[in-house]
C-alpha cells in the first residue's frame, strides 16, 4: 500500500511530519510520501522521505508569475505531484496540461476526483494513479473505506474500465490502520490522508499506527 500525507496548508512542522514519515517508511518497508506547500518541498525531500507537490501548474517556463512549475518542483526534490485536489479543482484542459508539464519534469502523478464518474473519466487523461475522495467526508474523521465503501469499489471498476494500469487510491477521513486495511480490501492500492496526520499530537504515533497491520 502506498501512504501519501497530503499537509495542505494545515500549522504543522513539515520537517518533523516528514522525519517522522521517512523512518516509518524505513522501520515498516511501506512506501510513505508527504506532500508539502510547495515552498517547504525542498527542505522536505531533504530529509529523505519521498516528496510530492500538492499541484503543478500546466505553464512552462516562461512569463507565468504565480505558477508552480512542474519543472521547479522536482528541481526541489518532488517525485511526484496530486493533480486536481477537491480543493484545487481544475479545469479538464488545466488537468491535461498539468499532466503534460509533470510528465515533461518526470513527475509521477495522481488526478484525484469526487466519485467514479469522475474517476473514469481522470482514467483517461493517462496519470499513473487517480484518487476517489468523497469531499463531504473530507476532514471528517470518518474513514471513505467504512462510511462509503461502494465509491471506493465503484472507483476501482470505474478506473479498470479505462485504463486496467493506473493505480487506485482513496482518501477522507482515513487515520487508522484499519481503515488502511479497509481501504486495501476494497481494491486501492493506496490512501490519501491529511488531518490523521498533519493535526495529529503525535505525528510520528499517528503513522506508526496506520502502517502496523502491514508489518
Ligand atoms: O483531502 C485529503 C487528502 O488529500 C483527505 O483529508 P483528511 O485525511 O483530512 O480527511
Amino acid at each position: 500500500m502506498f501512504v501519501l500525507v497530503n499537509l495542505k496548508a494545515y500549522p504543522c512542522d513539515p520537517i518533523e511530519v516528514a522525519t517522522a514519515a521517512a523512518d516509518v517508511a524505513d522501520d515498516s518497508g511501506v512506501r510513505v510520501a508527504v506532500a508539502p506547500q510547495a515552498a517547504h518541498i525542498d527542505a522536505v525531500s531533504e530529509t529523505g522521505v519521498e516528496t510530492w507537490a500538492q499541484h503543478v501548474s500546466p505553464n512552462p517556463h516562461g512569463s507565468y508569475t504565480g505558477s508552480t512549475l512542474a519543472e521547479a518542483a522536482a528541481d526541489a526534490g518532488a517525485e511526484g505531484t496530486l493533480l486536481n485536489h477537491s480543493e484545487n479543482r481544475l479545469k479538464l484542459a488545466d488537468i491535461d496540461g498539468s499532466l503534460e508539464a509533470a510528465e515533461r519534469a518526470d513527475l509521477e502523478t495522481i488526478v484525484c476526483a469526487n466519485n467514479p464518474a469522475q474517476i473514469g473519466a481522470a482514467a483517461a487523461l493517462g496519470p499513473d494513479a487517480v484518487a476517489v475522495e468523497p469531499p463531504e467526508l473530507i476532514g471528517t474523521g470518518t474513514p471513505v473505506s467504512k462510511a462509503d465503501p461502494d465509491i471506493v469499489t465503484g472507483a476501482v471498476d470505474a478506473a479498470a474500465r479505462v485504463d486496467g494500469d493506473v493505480d487506485v487510491l482513496c482518501g477522507a477521513g482515513i487515520s487508522t490502520g484499519e481503515d488502511l486495511v479497509s481501504a486495501s480490501d476494497l481494491g486501492a492500492t493506496g490512501v490519501l490522508l491529511a488531518s490523521g496526520v498533519a493535526k495529529a499530537d503525535d505525528p510520528r504515533a499517528a503513522l506508526e499506527d496506520l502502517v502496523e497491520p502491514l508489518n
